[in-house]
């Protein structure tokens, strides 16, 4: 297939070494530097675009590709406020749109994990929910894409718990209420990626973590979702991608 990369920072690079190594043909590497290059690109030079960006420029990237009819995985977070907007352009154009807050197929049995600890934590009111994510010091957005992910998948499963709370790096602890999720942002140098779901009672603390050892698990990740996404129509997530139910 031809990718192009749009966004070759950190994840763009790491994406390309695994494309290749699959046998892909990289149609271009965009960064802030060289956006025009796009209008270059004739439409039939890319068969899926991997959109690895920065918060700000999430948007306008998803906005071109549905527009020139290219199918999209995007790994971008902190934009999910435009998402239904740009959902509905993508069905206006027949397109497809594949996004995740975390391609690592292991986040996402962990995604299912919490999900039954939550389901089954429903009966013990007496341990109070709170997470901790941490990740390297160049993050732009916080909490992370997977730790919003994570909370959501408590909130389906815990009626009491409706929102979730940032604790951004370096603040004083909040005072959280009874209806909320705290999340605990770190940013500490060059960490990939580590969430943490605890349940902690008077006297005691259940906790579930992933820890990614590199970023080679994001990109393998998204690669097979372009590989998978080639010939479709729709939007979609990594719960189609693996067959997993939404429960
Ligand atoms: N879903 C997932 O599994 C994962 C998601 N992520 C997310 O992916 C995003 C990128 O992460 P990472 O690679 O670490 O970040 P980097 O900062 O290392 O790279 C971002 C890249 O995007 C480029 N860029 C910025 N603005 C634009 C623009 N307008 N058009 C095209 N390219 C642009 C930057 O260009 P320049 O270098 O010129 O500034 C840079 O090449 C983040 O939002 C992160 O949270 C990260 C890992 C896994
Ligand atoms: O910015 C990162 O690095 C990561 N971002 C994603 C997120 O916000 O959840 C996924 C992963 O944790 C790495």
């Amino acid at each position: 297939m031809n990718i192009l990369l749009l966004g070759y920072g950190k994840m763009g690079k790491t994406i390309e070494k695994t494309a290749l190594e699959r046998g892909h043909h990289i149609a271009g590497r965009i960064t802030i530097d060289n956006v025009a290059d796009l209008d270059q690109l004739q439409t039939a030079d890319v068969d899926v675009v991997i959109e690895f960006s920065s918060p700000e420029s999430a948007v306008a990237n998803l906005t071109y590709c549905f527009e020139r009819g290219w199918p999209v995985v995007c790994g971008t977070t902190g934009w999910l406020n435009h998402r239904a907007d740009l959902e509905d352009l993508c069905r206006e154009k027949n397109g497809a749109f594949f996004y995740a807050s975390n391609y690592s197929i292991g986040v996402n049995l962990f995604f299912k994990l919490n999900k039954t600890l939550a389901q089954f934590m429903r009966n013990y009111p007496s341990y109070q929910v709170s997470m901790t994510e941490i990740h390297h010091t160049e993050k732009k957005d916080a909490p992370s894409g997977t730790a919003i992910t994570l909370a959501e998948g408590v909130m389906q499963h815990l009626p009491a718990k409706r929102r979730w709370v940032v604790n951004e790096p370096g603040n004083e602890p909040l005072v959280v209420a009874q209806d909320a999720i705290e999340i605990e942002s770190l940013r500490e140098g060059v960490v990939p990626g580590t969430h943490t779901v605890r349940y902690d009672s008077a006297v005691d603390r259940i906790e579930i973590s992933h820890v990614a050892h590199s970023r080679e698990g994001f990109a393998l990740g998204a690669v097979i979702a372009a590989e998978w996404i080639a010939g479709r129509e729709g939007i979609f997530g990594m719960n189609d991608l693996l067959n997993f139910n939404d429960e």
